[in-house]
């Protein structure tokens, strides 16, 4: 159930500017691998290209050994790479588990006349469906509010709703756009243990952004270091935590933008600042 990502020398402009240039790097099979870096790096735009929104000038995506890079996002979606967006974007009226449902679309073959009709074969595969959908709410834990109007959750629970519905279409890898950005700590950590769950249990390959550094050194075994388009350092949390280019990455930032508290969740000390 799990796949292997790998990135090839892909640039990527946009009129004069070069948002990537020649990054490179293979999520291996069942990993839980981190895309890091400074604001305006280039991760969402790396994420953009991995899922055929944006395509590169030149270099390749291959999932699981297969060239992705001129296919368009369902067709790559449908090859197993699952997102959760950045931007939660749901139903608020509709009930969790419908907003959900939506994710489930791509393996559900009854058309819309089947459906209208209520076709018994349709609606025993219909309720397959919903049982399974059930069984990923369940799994994020999201169980007790299965009929509660998405909007009515709280935003650690919406976040949880987009989870599932990247889940419920049983993806092989699956790409989490800083799926705790804005959480109170206690919803931070419950997301951590899902997005861990998630490869422990189901083993799909996850690829992460996200600028939380104590859950990125936690739950990653690979991290990958973008600065101005560039791959900087890739290797494990400790490896990056030492590595004077990371270090000197995030001390390049603006002096009155630097948030103290992240660099030292990253490990870089004061005096390295001097
Ligand atoms: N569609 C686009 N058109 C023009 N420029 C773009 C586009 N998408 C991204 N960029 C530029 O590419 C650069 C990298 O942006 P990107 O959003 O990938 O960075 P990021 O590392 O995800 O930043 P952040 O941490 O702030 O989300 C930025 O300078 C951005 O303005």
């Amino acid at each position: 159930m799990s796949a292997s990502i790998e990135v090839r020398e892909v640039n990527l402009r946009f009129g004069g500017v070069q948002v990537l240039d020649r990054v490179s790097f293979t999520v291996e099979p069942g990993t839980i691998h981190a895309v890091i870096g400074p604001n305006g790096a280039g991760k969402s735009s790396t994420f953009n290209v991995i899922s055929g929104l944006y395509r590169p000038s030149s270099g390749s995506v291959l999932v699981d050994g297969v060239d992705v890079t001129q296919r368009r996002p369902h067709e790559i979606a449908g090859l197993g790479l699952g997102r959760a967006f950045q931007n939660i974007a749901l139903v608020p009226h509709a009930p969790v588990i419908d907003n959900i449902m939506v994710g489930r679309h791509r393996l559900m073959r009854a058309g819309f006349l089947g459906s209208a009709l209520g076709l018994p074969r349709v609606r025993r595969e219909e309720t397959a469906h919903r049982d399974r959908v059930v069984e990923i709410a369940e799994f994020v834990g999201l169980g007790g509010q299965l009929h509660a109007p998405a909007g009515s959750l709280s935003y650690g629970g919406r976040k949880k709703i987009e989870l599932a519905r990247a889940l419920a279409s049983e993806p092989r890898a699956l790409l989490l756009d800083e799926p705790v950005a804005g959480m109170p700590a206690h919803e931070k950590r419950e997301i951590a243990g899902v997005v861990r769950a998630i490869r422990d249990a189901l083993g799909t390959t996850v690829l992460i952004v996200e600028h939380d550094m104590p859950l990125i050194m936690s739950q990653a075994e690979r991290i990958t270091v973008l600065d101005f388009g560039r791959v900087i350092a890739d290797g494990t949390p400790d490896e990056i935590q030492q590595d004077p280019a990371v270090i000197a990455a995030y001390l390049g930032e603006d002096e009155s933008e630097i948030d103290t508290e992240v660099m030292s969740q990253v490990g870089i000390e004061k005096e390295h600042r001097a």
